[in-house]
């Protein structure tokens, strides 16, 4: 789990019409993790996974996969790797099982049924083996397409928005998906609009803006190292407005009026809730009850967004 697999070295991409779409992005990626890569629409997120796919043409920088370079060892590079595109474009009378042997067979890969079996048995597609595309439902065709993805025995799995557009149901069994794939020792790069997605399912976490890496770091570290608390304070009675002595706590009275909302740094070393709490009662507003709760990565993402902008 340690070794390097993915370097990307000061890669730059400026496309014909001078638009500069990613800026001397670094990153490192190691064999069986799963990284997820957040960001914005227009970020780059997709540049990025086209260039380490061989699609499009880097400006600048070096690309390796297992030391071997994405332009001069191009075959070596792509053989390693799957691609899940975003679209499904699933539409034939094929069935499940012929697709998935003749995408194998695209990378003049000899076929292997064993191998097609184990794929169509680990994505829960092997009763379906003899079914038609058109028939699937689009969770199935989904599955298919990792299949295909699959199909050559790739190292590496690219997953272009998995989740985009399908339902809560179907977004939690893609993740149950990836889950099971990340035990067959497959390295896992998603990108996701899903701030909950990567929460849920990434090891580490890059975050993407404006080509360029603002963030990259396990996905706990991130929350520890950036996250927010949020203390909530109900009160026993309404509250109309913040007193006077408690201003400075930047406190938000919630939308029934019952609760007063405060905000701190989870890593910071003085939390100021003893304070907050001694003056709400020298306030004379009198405590129901406290509830604690640690921001989520989306928090952190739009905080670290936003402040990216500002600079
Ligand atoms: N062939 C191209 N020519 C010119 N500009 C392009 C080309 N392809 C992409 N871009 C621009 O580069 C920027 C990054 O696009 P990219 O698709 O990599 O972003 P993304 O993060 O994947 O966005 P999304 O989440 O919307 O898919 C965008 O502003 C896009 O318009």
């Amino acid at each position: 789990m340690s070794e390097i697999q993915i370097s990307i070295n000061s890669l730059s991409k400026i496309y014909a019409n001078g638009f500069k779409a990613l800026d001397n992005v670094n990153l490192k990626v190691k064999q069986g993790e799963i990284l997820a890569m957040l960001g914005p629409n227009g970020a780059g997120k997709t540049s990025l996974i086209s260039i380490i796919c061989g699609i499009v043409k880097p400006s600048s920088g070096i690309v390796t996969i297992d030391g071997f370079d994405i332009i001069k060892d191009y075959r070596e590079t792509r053989s390693r790797i799957g691609m899940v595109p975003q679209e499904l474009n699933l539409e034939s009378f094929e069935t499940v099982f012929d697709t998935v042997s003749y995408s194998r067979g695209l990378y003049g890969k000899s076929p292997k049924p064993e191998h097609i079996e184990k794929i169509l048995k680990d994505l829960s597609l092997w009763d379906k083996k003899d079914q038609r595309l058109k028939e699937l439902s689009g969770g199935m065709k989904r599955r298919v397409l990792i299949a295909k993805a699959l199909s050559h025995e790739p190292k590496i799995l690219f997953l272009d928005e998995p989740t985009a557009g399908v339902d809560v149901e179907l977004r939690r069994d893609m993740w149950m998906v990836v889950e099971e794939l990340r035990k067959t020792g497959v390295t896992i790069i998603l990108t996701t609009h899903y701030i909950e997605e990567a929460e849920a399912i990434a090891d580490r976490v890059a975050v993407i803006n404006q080509g360029e890496i603002i963030v990259v770091d396990d996905k706990n570290e991130l929350i520890k190292r950036m996250g927010h608390k949020k203390l909530t304070i109900e009160l026993q009675d309404k509250i109309l407005e913040i007193p006077k002595e408690l201003e400075k706590y930047n406190l938000i009275i919630n939308d029934k009026k019952m609760s007063l909302i405060y905000t701190y740094k989870a890593k910071g070393e003085k939390t100021g809730i003893t304070d907050l709490l001694k003056d709400i009662k020298d306030a004379g507003l009198r405590l129901k009850d406290l509830i604690t709760e640690q921001s989520s990565l989306e928090k952190i993402f739009v905080d670290l967004v936003k402040e990216n902008n500002e600079i």
